[in-house]
C-alpha cells in the first residue's frame, strides 16, 4: 500500500499522540456496533481540528446507514464545525464507490480536511486501495496508521484489523469468522449440575451474551439441544434490534424434533440442521453471516478445536471460591490478535 505525496498542504500534521488517542475513541465507537453492520464492516471515524480536538466522532451503525465518515461530516456539518476539519481520522479506507450510500472519497473531499490517517487498508477485493489512492490525489496527505513508529500505534493498527477481522475473512475466504465459546466449571468439566443449563457467574454471562449479539449464527450440537432445550437469544445484554441469526444445528442422525426449529424460529432465529461442520459453514457464509458463535457440548468442541477451523477460543472457567470471578481466556488463531486479549477485546462494555 503506498503512501500518496500531497499536492499541497499549509498546516502541520498532529502529533502522533493526538492520533493514537483519537483511534482509541473511535475504536470504541466503532467496537460498539460491531455485528450490527454485517454485510458491511464496523467503522469508525473522527475529525480533528489542527490542535487534535475531535470535533465529531461516528461510526458505522448498520448497512444501508451513513457510513462513519459521512456520519462524522454530518454531526459537524450540524454543530457549525466544518470550517475546523484539519485531520481525518478513520479506523478502514474511506470506500470510493457508489454502493447503497454515496463514496465517502467525496464527502471528505466537500470539507478543509488535508490529513487523513487510516487504520487499516480495505480488504474488500473490488475496492481495494481506490479510496486512498483517490483522497492522495486530490491532494490530501495521506498515512497509514501501520506506516507510523511506536507501539501505541501498533497496537492501534492491529486493533483496527482486529475490528474488521471478520469481515476480512469473510471477503477472502466467503467462510464466516468462527469463535468457539466454552465453559467450564472448577473440575475442568462443560456439563452443568443437573437440572441447570448454565454454571458461570452473572459477569459471565453478561460476556456469554455480548458474543451473541455480535454473532449473525450461532452454531451447536443436537446433544446440546437434547439436553438443554437450549433459547440462545440475547438476554443478559440488550439486543440490536431487527437483527435475525441463523441457528445450525449438526444433527446427523435427526435426534432433534421439529417442534425446536419451529420454537427456535418463534425467537427470531433462522434454524437449520447440517450433516457436517463444513456443510454449516458453507450454508451460513451464503446467507451473508460474517461471524459465528459456536456454543456446542464437549463432542462438537473438540472436533472443531482438533479441526483447526476456528478464529478465537474464549475458555471461561468457574473459579473455586465462591467470591472470585470467573477467568477468562482468549486466544486467537491469528497470534497477532493475541497481543489485543487483555487491552482491546471488542466486545464493548455497554449493557
Ligand atoms: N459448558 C459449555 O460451554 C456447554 C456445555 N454444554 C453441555 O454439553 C452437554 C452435551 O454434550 P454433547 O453431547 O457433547 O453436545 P454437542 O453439542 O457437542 O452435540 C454432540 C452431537 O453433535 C453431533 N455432531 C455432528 N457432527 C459432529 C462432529 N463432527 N463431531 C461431533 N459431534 C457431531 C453428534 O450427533 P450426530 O452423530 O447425530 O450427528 C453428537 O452426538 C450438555 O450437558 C450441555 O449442557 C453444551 C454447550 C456448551
Ligand atoms: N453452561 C454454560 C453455557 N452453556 C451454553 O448456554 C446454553 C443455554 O443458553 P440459554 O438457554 O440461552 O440460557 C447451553 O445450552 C450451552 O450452549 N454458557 C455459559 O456462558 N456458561 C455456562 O455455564
Ligand atoms: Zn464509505
Amino acid at each position: 500500500m503506498g503512501i500518496v505525496k500531497p499536492l499541497s498542504i499549509s498546516g502541520k500534521r498532529l502529533s502522533d499522540e493526538a492520533i493514537v488517542s483519537a483511534f482509541e475513541q473511535v475504536l470504541g465507537e466503532a467496537g460498539r456496533f460491531a455485528g450490527a453492520t454485517s454485510p458491511n464492516p464496523p467503522v469508525g471515524c473522527a475529525l480533528l481540528d489542527s490542535a487534535g480536538n475531535i470535533l465529531a466522532m461516528a461510526a458505522h451503525e448498520r448497512a444501508g446507514h451513513a457510513h462513519a465518515e459521512a456520519a462524522a461530516i454530518a454531526l459537524a456539518r450540524q454543530r457549525g464545525l466544518t470550517s475546523r476539519i484539519h485531520t481525518v481520522v478513520v479506523t478502514l479506507e474511506p470506500c470510493n464507490h457508489h454502493g447503497r450510500t454515496p463514496p465517502c472519497t467525496e464527502a471528505i473531499l466537500t470539507t478543509p480536511a488535508e490529513f487523513l490517517v487510516i487504520g487499516c487498508a480495505d480488504p474488500n477485493p473490488h475496492v481495494a486501495g481506490g479510496g486512498a489512492v483517490r483522497l492522495g490525489e486530490a491532494g490530501l496527505d495521506v498515512t497509514y496508521l501501520e506506516a507510523m513508529i511506536g507501539e501505541p500505534a501498533g497496537a492501534a493498527a492491529l486493533a483496527c484489523r482486529r475490528l474488521i477481522a471478520p469481515f476480512a475473512k469473510k471477503a477472502a475466504t466467503g467462510l464466516p469468522w468462527i469463535t468457539l465459546k466454552q465453559a467450564l466449571d472448577e473440575c475442568g468439566s462443560m456439563i452443568p449440575p443437573s437440572g441447570e443449563k448454565t454454571f458461570t457467574s452473572a459477569a459471565s454471562l453478561k460476556l456469554a451474551h455480548r458474543l451473541r449479539r455480535r454473532a449473525d449464527a450461532i452454531l451447536t450440537g443436537s446433544g446440546t439441544v437434547l439436553a438443554d432445550n437450549p433459547s440462545f437469544t440475547v438476554r443478559h445484554v440488550s439486543d440490536f434490534t431487527e437483527k435475525k441469526r441463523s441457528l445450525a444445528i449438526l444433527d446427523r442422525r435427526g435426534r432433534v424434533a421439529d417442534s425446536y426449529l419451529s420454537e427456535a424460529r418463534a425467537r427470531g432465529f433462522e434454524p437449520f440442521v447440517a450433516q457436517s461442520f463444513s456443510d454449516a459453514l458453507r450454508q451460513i457464509g451464503a446467507a451473508g453471516a460474517q461471524e459465528v458463535l459456536v456454543e456446542a457440548g464437549p463432542l462438537l468442541t473438540e472436533h472443531i478445536l482438533q479441526s483447526g477451523l476456528w478464529d478465537a477460543h474464549v475458555v471461561i472457567t468457574k473459579s473455586a471460591a465462591a467470591n472470585d470471578g470467573d477467568a477468562v481466556a482468549v486466544r486467537y488463531r491469528d497470534e497477532a490478535f493475541d497481543l489485543l486479549k487483555n487491552t482491546a477485546w471488542p466486545l464493548g462494555d455497554e449493557e
